[in-house]
């Protein structure tokens, strides 16, 4: 049934996890995309990295780019102070109808505001829009093509301050050798790799958490 998987998907959370609890919304999705089929949600064990950073920077302004099913997001969220905002940019406008349903299934649509459009059009208007001026935090995870030119993005519209966190995913698997190499060499960020492995399978895969420096 549900003629998409992200749609199974969220048939499953809105059948398995108990509505408001953002744990069991997290839980349902690992043990559905586990046991029954794979999808490319950052999964519990990246998830836990990504936990750890979020704690670890208390951001006020949190930013995703690519919300899929909303997985990574109610990760981010369920985290957050009170008071502070996750902003996620997804270009699919049926991953962003699925992923508002779980985030509000789970309880975490005030925390979250979600964009549908291209990163690159959207990024140049969230200082405007969120009347903010830097991120703390932003978690990249959409198309690998767009990780560099969006970071390069980021700079010039100066949404990055003296130690905004980067964190990316898939930086061995699918890959991202051209942001990879930009974060490791430019004298801007101080960078740092955490292997681990793909979601829900054996195969190799890696974070790369980048702090910029001004
Ligand atoms: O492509 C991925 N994500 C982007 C999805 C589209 C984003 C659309 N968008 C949103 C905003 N702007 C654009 C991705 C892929 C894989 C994977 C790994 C192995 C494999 F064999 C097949 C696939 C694993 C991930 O963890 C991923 O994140
Ligand atoms: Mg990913």
């Amino acid at each position: 049934s549900g003629q998409s998987r992200p749609m199974r998907i969220l048939q499953f959370v809105q059948s398995a996890a108990a509505p408001g609890d953002a744990n069991s919304a997290i839980c349902a999705v690992d043990s559905y995309c586990a046991n029954v089929e794979w999808a490319m949600n950052v999964g519990d064990k990246k998830g836990q990295i990504l936990d750890a950073v979020v704690l670890a920077v208390r951001p006020r302004w949190v930013l995703e780019l690519g919300t899929y099913c909303g997985y990574s997001t109610m990760r981010i969220a369920r985290l957050l102070p009170p008071g502070a905002r996750l902003v996620t940019l997804e270009m699919n406008q049926h991953y962003a109808q699925v992923a508002k349903q779980i985030l509000g299934h789970a309880g975490l649509d005030t925390q979250v505001d979600l964009l549908v459009g291209a990163s690159s059009a959207l990024i140049p208007q969230l200082k405007k829009k969120f009347e903010m001026e830097t991120f703390d935090l932003i978690f990249i995870d959409h198309w690998k093509a767009s990780y560099l030119p969006d970071a390069r993005l980021l700079e010039e519209c100066g949404l990055l301050a003296p130690g905004t966190v980067l964190l990316a995913d898939n930086v061995t698997c699918p890959g991202a050798p051209d942001y990879l190499q930009y974060v490791r060499n430019s004298p801007r960020y101080r960078s740092e790799y955490f292997p681990c492995q793909l979601e829900y399978l054996q195969v190799e895969d890696g974070m790369e958490k980048s702090v910029f420096l001004g």
